[in-house]
């Protein structure tokens, strides 16, 4: 089996990118997916998170209000890190186990790790190949705040809390210009999953 770790900053299109990928026959693990997973209701994951910043974080049913978190953390760097110190090592756990169910269903195929925030939590894992998705900050930005409804400082504070376009091009092995139409984004796929499957990479 070969992981391909896929990362980009938030917006950056990463979902549009791994949808294609799994369509071509991929095996995708989302990290986004296993971090709500880790705080599901009822967790020792949330429980922990509710310890460490109140009950305004729970919703009336016990589940994580996800905006009231986000706030908080996207506001506040120590919270943030705080945070990530609860929900990190589960997604590692978590992320770890499915490629290996992956690579023992397959043992030829191709998974791609979906990461936001590979280059923040640094390497851990032994990747194959980087795949970056490349779209400038203000890009971003201007869509968390035209597609996603954010503020515009909302979006901004989450943009600033991740790692910076040239921290992320320096650890990419292939990057994915995703500024371009949607069909552009779809091109440069495919090509990737060409070169993957015909052993040019
Ligand atoms: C703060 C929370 C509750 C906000 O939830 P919300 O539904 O608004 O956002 P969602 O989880 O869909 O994340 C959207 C994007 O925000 C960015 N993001 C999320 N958490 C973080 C973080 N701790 N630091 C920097 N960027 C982050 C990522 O690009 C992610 O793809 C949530 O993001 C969370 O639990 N974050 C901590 C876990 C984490 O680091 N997740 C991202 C990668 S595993
Ligand atoms: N060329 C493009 N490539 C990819 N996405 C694009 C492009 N042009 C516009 N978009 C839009 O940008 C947004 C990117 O969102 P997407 O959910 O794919 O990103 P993401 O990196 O997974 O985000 P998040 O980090 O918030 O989970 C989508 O609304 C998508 O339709």
């Amino acid at each position: 089996m070969r992981v391909i770790a896929l990362t980009g900053g938030i917006a950056s299109g990463k979902s549009t990118i791994s949808r294609r990928l799994a369509s071509l026959g991929a095996s995708v693990v989302d990290a986004d997916l296993l971090s709500r997973e880790a705080v599901a209701t009822g967790s020792p994951g949330l429980a922990q998170v509710a310890e460490r910043f109140g009950p305004s974080v729970l919703a009336p049913d016990g589940s994580l209000d996800r905006a009231a978190l986000g706030a908080i953390v996207f506001a506040d760097e120590s919270a943030r890190l705080d945070l990530n110190g609860i929900v990190h090592p589960e997604v590692r756990r978590l992320a770890a186990a499915r490629l290996a169910e992956i690579g023992r269903s397959d043992p030829h195929a191709i998974a791609v790790y979906d990461v936001p925030l590979l280059v923040e939590t640094g390497v851990d894992h032994d990747f194959d190949l980087v795949v970056v998705a490349d779209a400038d900050a203000d890009t971003r930005t201007e869509r968390l705040i035209s597609r996603r409804g954010l503020d515009p400082e909302e979006a901004r504070r989450r943009v600033a809390a991740q790692a910076s376009d040239g921290e992320r091009r320096r650890v990419a092995d292939v990057l994915i210009d995703t500024t371009g139409t949607l069909e552009h984004t779809d091109e440069q796929v495919d090509a990737l999953w060409h070169d993957l499957t015909t052993g040019r990479r």
